[in-house]
């Protein structure tokens, strides 16, 4: 397929749902082939231990890093690039996600929020790429969720996974503003109008409007991304 996604994880089942979604049809059609792997197989004790108290004391646990390593050494090929959601990561911007659309392989590292021992990251870094990534300033339990939102941020930008990729081309943050709102049918509902504007068929005055409701609700939602302070 054009790209190969690779997971790690101790909930393998969680990505089950990737079978049905959008990118479901993408695997179907042979576009992204996504593999998960259940980090436990790479333990080889009773318990099938992952993690560990963390040098230094402190609360919580580590990962450890020899299942890690095992599970990278099998999956982690030198044109891949690793991506290990965390919260002291780079953030994750639309700008990455076209960026990393563009790979024909990414890895996920998905690890406990306590993370994963330092020296993981490390080596990988020896065979491969590796980006930290966040999806934002907020603290998640572990890797998945943060995992499935970047692989569908991708994965939709991936050629072939979308059905029409004009709708690629006016979305929020393509071009730095946020998005226009949109109506459909009817023109009228519980006595609220669609604007005007959007009737006249007037093309040029509707492109203007629709700039203009971008830079005011940017502005309004999300003045950082104007630049102002
Ligand atoms: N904010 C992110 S990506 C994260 C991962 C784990 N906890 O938070």
């Amino acid at each position: 397929g054009r790209m190969r996604i690779d997971i790690v994880t101790i909930f393998p089942e969680f990505f089950g749902v990737l079978d049905v979604s959008l990118l479901g049809k993408a695997r179907e059609r042979g576009i992204i082939d996504v593999a998960v792997h259940d980090l436990r197989d790479y333990t080889h004790d009773r318990h099938r231990t992952v993690d560990d108290t963390p040098y230094g004391g402190g609360a919580g646990m580590v990962m450890r890093p020899e299942p890690w390593g095992e599970a990278l050494d099998e999956v982690l090929t030198p044109d891949a690039v690793l991506i290990v959601p965390s919260p002291a990561g780079e953030r994750f911007t639309q700008a990455l996600a076209k960026q990393l659309a563009t790979e024909s392989r990414l890895v996920f590292a998905c690890g406990r929020y306590e993370g994963i021992d330092q020296r993981v990251v490390e080596h990988a870094a020896s065979v491969a790429r590796v980006r930290e990534v966040s999806l934002g300033d907020y603290v998640l339990n572990g890797g998945e969720v943060a995992a499935m939102a970047m692989i569908e941020a991708v994965g939709r930008l991936v050629p072939g996974v979308i059905g029409n990729p004009e709708s690629l081309d006016e979305e929020s943050h393509e071009d730095g503003l946020l998005e226009y709102p949109s109506y459909t049918k009817p023109a009228v509902w519980r006595e609220r109008e669609v604007p005007p504007i959007l009737l006249s068929g007037n093309h040029g005055a509707i492109a203007a409007w629709r700039r203009e409701q971008q830079v005011e609700r940017t502005r309004r939602v999300r003045p950082d991304l104007l630049g102002d302070a």
